[in-house]
């Protein structure tokens, strides 16, 4: 393509919510450019989902192997030959890279993609600029950067790195300060653990994954002790880091008490900030809200009348499906000016951390706040496929309307918790009474089972009694 370059549409930054508007935007026939500062697929091909996912899958086959021997099969000790496990992982990243990506799609659609273009910047509100020399003038603008990891506010910071230092090692650091365990910091910490780092997980709240139910919360932070990982919640306040011989020295504080952690790495996930430092949104009056991401109404428009924004850039859910449907519904606005809303029936949340854990509607303490309901809990440990598979760890928590029966949340935490979370997603979407989801006989003996025996205790708390009319 040539450095001058007309578009209909310009979305900025080529991960799901990008990908997802560039397709949607050039199959509404506007002539779409898509920029975006490295390769096509983003943070979530490169440093997110994918390699956390084929690590997990790495931590898990380690574990089975150590299971094998109760099913008469002896291999030995299984040894861990890193440097070709993160081959493996470049090898499937790659391959998701190549076959994912939706680039047949957006060839066939039409959409001119500018990859590795640098950070791209608005240097007036229908002009962005990027590498080398390309300058766009467009119509409508799609932003669609993603976030980036917030850096710890103290001294020696730049001694810690972020996830994506984390999946760069070279070889299993021996041991791992982790500090932050949401999402990303207790999936550093449960795949390392398992490869056999010596893992401290430092949360500054009162309990790890502080947006889950409270029961995934404890019995998560149970599991991960007894896998060996020091898990320390509300441990103060981080005052310095230090370079060491071996590693990195944490500083902190707590009541006035100064301690000290040390390990050979650091990494920090405190939390995911918008990716806005280079775009220079104020040449295009786009604002961003107290929290630093692009503010967006509900048909995703920013305060910048022809400008859009989707995914991590706008700071609510920050998921892959979400990123996806924000940018279908992004292009389709930006194209059509249609209005258009998208309000997800259900916002399924899960993590491949060992055992995996997984979401689906409000919290125990959330749903008894706003009205009656009945909590039916079943355990792992009493369903037959976590006994067949020697997985007997973890629980499935349902919750249900007193009044209506309708099944509102689910928390799991367990072997494919966040595969059985897809199916009670489905029947909160439906809004589906307990009575109707317990009359389909559920495939026996699957994990899903747990959720099957959760929904039959509620229907008996709930007094149901003709199940079967
Ligand atoms: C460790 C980790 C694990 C995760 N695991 C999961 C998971 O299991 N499931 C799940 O659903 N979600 C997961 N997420 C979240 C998920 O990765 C994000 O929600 C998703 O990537 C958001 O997509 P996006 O398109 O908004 O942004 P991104 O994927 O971040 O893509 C944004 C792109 O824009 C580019 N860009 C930024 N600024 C500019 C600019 N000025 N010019 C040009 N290009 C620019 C970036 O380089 C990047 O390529 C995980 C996140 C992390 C960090
Ligand atoms: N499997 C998944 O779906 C998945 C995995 C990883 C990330 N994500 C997405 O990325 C988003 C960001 O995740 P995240 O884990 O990076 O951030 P987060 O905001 O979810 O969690 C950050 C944690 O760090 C703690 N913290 C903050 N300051 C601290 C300090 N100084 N010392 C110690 N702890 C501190 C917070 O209390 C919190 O528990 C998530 O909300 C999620 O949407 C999803």
């Amino acid at each position: 393509m040539t450095s001058e370059e007309n578009a209909d549409v310009c979305v900025l930054g080529a991960g799901p919510a990008g990908l997802s508007a560039a397709l949607r935007a050039a199959r509404l026939g506007a002539r779409t450019v898509l920029v975006t500062r490295d390769a096509v697929g983003g943070m979530a091909a490169a440093e997110g989902p994918v390699p956390v996912r084929a690590l997990a899958q790495a931590a898990r086959l380690r574990r089975e192997a150590r299971h094998l021997h109760r099913y008469g099969i002896d291999v030995g000790d299984s040894v861990l030959d890193f440097p070709r496990l993160l081959g493996r992982v470049r090898e499937v990243v790659a391959e998701v890279a190549e076959h994912s990506m939706m680039r047949a799609e957006l060839a066939e659609a039409g959409v001119i993609i500018v990859e590795h273009a640098g950070t791209a910047r608005f240097t007036d509100p229908h002009t962005i600029e990027a590498e080398p020399g390309l300058r766009l003038h467009c119509d409508k603008v799609i932003v669609c950067a993603g976030g980036t990891n917030r850096v710890l506010p103290v001294p020696g910071a730049e001694l810690v790195g972020s996830q994506r230092d984390a999946w760069a090692v070279t070889s299993v650091p021996e041991s791992l300060l982790m500090i932050g365990a949401g999402a990303t910091g207790a999936q550093v910490a449960s795949v390392f653990a398992e490869l056999g780092t010596r893992v401290t997980l430092f949360e500054a709240g009162p309990r790890i994954l502080a947006t889950e139910d409270e029961d995934v919360s404890r019995v998560m932070a149970e599991a991960f002790r007894a896998a060996g990982i020091d898990v320390r919640e509300g441990f103060g306040r981080i005052e310095r880091f230090e370079k060491v011989p071996a590693g990195v020295r944490m500083v902190y504080a707590k009541d006035g008490v100064v301690e000290t952690a040390e390990a050979s790495l650091a990494v920090a996930a405190i939390g995911w900030l918008a990716d806005t430092a280079g775009l220079n949104l104020g040449a295009a009056g786009v604002d961003t809200n107290a929290r630093g991401y692009v503010q967006v109404d509900a048909e995703l428009r920013t305060s910048a009348e022809h400008v859009f924004a989707a995914g991590d850039v706008t700071g609510r859910l920050m998921l892959v499906p979400h990123a996806v449907q924000d940018g279908y519904l992004a292009a389709t606005n930006a194209v059509t000016g249609r209005g258009a809303r998208l309000s997800p029936p259900a916002n399924p949340i899960g993590s491949f951390t060992d055992p995996e854990y997984a979401q689906i509607g409000p919290t125990e303490a959330q749903a008894r706040h706003d009205r009656d309901v009945v909590v039916a809990t079943e355990h792992f440990a009493d369903v037959v496929r976590p006994i067949i598979d020697g997985r007997p760890a973890g629980f499935c928590k349902l919750i249900v309307d007193t009044t209506t029966h309708q099944m509102i949340a689910c928390h799991i935490v367990g072997e494919r918790a966040v595969e059985i979370a897809q199916v009670a997603a489905v029947a909160v979407a439906a809004a589906m009474p307990v009575e109707q989801f317990i009359r389909i006989p559920l495939s026996f003996p699957t994990y899903t089972n747990v959720l099957g025996r959760a929904a039959l205790n509620a229907a008996r708390q709930l007094g149901v009694s003709d199940f079967w009319d």
